[in-house]
């Protein structure tokens, strides 16, 4: 239920501090208030709204990234819960008459925090939309079967246009990395063993590959031998060194032949390309135009055959 919660320690601990400032505060420079003036109803209902405010930003901060939206909406819950907070002091401890700045954390945090919320609301809106169009296209995978590729399962080159193009929309310029992954002389490896055990092979490979990859990332099957990732929000950094990781994970894997029981090494080579602004057919074409100077540079080595 609140599996976030830990990414946003700085945040609740922020807010916990403010709410112990102003208790203290209130007790250094207010007066207690005899019980018999305490409006036992006004504390019942401040405080319980104050207390509802808490657990509202617990349950959202425990189930959210974090991010901007998650910030604005914790400012407008923090300024709203302050508010509250010091409305249900107010009820034990009389701030004097010529400070005024018990009047304004009680007034005027909160309509600050109101805004603030309803600012993160409508961005937690459309980002709503955007992740429910995502959905939306995972499913429409599964029944549209032309986007399918029946051997590994994954999307084929025209989804992978379609996600890109989604995820551009919807990204800054730097902030997207495509990859081409490329096995070397795979049609070797179908001559010796068979288009048969090249399928076995392939699947193997998507597996491994979809092993290694982020929760946000896409792994299509480009063409034949020839894998697409899109990582998005990554930097070129973070990109070149998870391309790094895939190659190693490939090269790294020890293949057993279903037939032979005979185990191959596999080589590989990756291209990376970072979204410079171009559309999503450029963007592609660069990442394979990368990946084909990389095997150039390279020199093919042959696949355990
Ligand atoms: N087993 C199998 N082979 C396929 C499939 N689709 C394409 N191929 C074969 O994959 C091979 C791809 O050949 P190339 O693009 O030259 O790739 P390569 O031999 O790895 O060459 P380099 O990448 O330059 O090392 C061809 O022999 C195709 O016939 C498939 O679904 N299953």
């Amino acid at each position: 239920m609140f599996t976030h919660l830990h990414l946003h320690l700085r945040k609740l601990f922020l807010i916990s501090g403010l709410a112990l400032a102003a208790l203290v505060a209130n007790l250094m420079l207010g007066n207690s208030k005899p019980f018999s003036q305490i409006d036992w109803l006004d504390v019942v209902g401040e405080g319980g709204s104050a207390m509802a405010v808490a657990v509202w930003m617990l349950l959202v901060l425990g189930s959210r990234p974090a991010g901007r939206v998650t910030n604005w909406l914790t400012l407008g819950m923090g300024f709203m819960f302050l508010a509250m907070w010091q409305d249900s002091l107010d009820e034990f401890i009389k701030i004097p008459a010529g400070q005024m700045w018990g009047k304004w954390l009680e007034s005027g945090a909160m309509p600050i925090g109101i805004a603030l919320l309803t600012y993160g609301l409508v961005h937690w809106h459309r980002e709503q939309i955007s992740i429910n169009q995502q959905l939306l296209k995972r499913e429409r995978l599964f029944r549209e079967h032309r986007f399918t590729d029946h051997l590994t399962h994954l999307g084929r080159a025209n989804y992978l246009r379609q996600q890109l193009q989604t995820c551009l929309n919807s990204s800054q310029v730097g902030t997207t990395q495509l990859v081409m992954l490329d096995l070397d002389n795979f049609s070797g490896f179908n001559r010796v063993n068979g288009v048969r055990e090249g399928d076995y092979l392939l699947h193997e490979v998507s597996e491994l590959l979809l092993l290694n990859l982020r929760a946000q990332d896409l792994i299509c099957r480009y063409a034949a031998d020839r894998f697409a990732i899109l990582l998005p929000d990554t930097d070129m950094e973070t990109g070149q060194r998870l391309a790094s990781e895939l190659e190693l994970a490939v090269q790294s894997f020890a293949y057993k032949n279903k037939q032979s029981g005979e185990t191959h090494y596999l080589s590989t080579g990756t291209g990376i390309a970072c979204w410079l602004g171009e559309s999503a057919e450029e963007l592609i074409s660069r990442a394979n135009r990368v990946l084909e100077q990389h095997k150039c540079q390279r020199g093919l080595r042959a696949i355990g055959a």
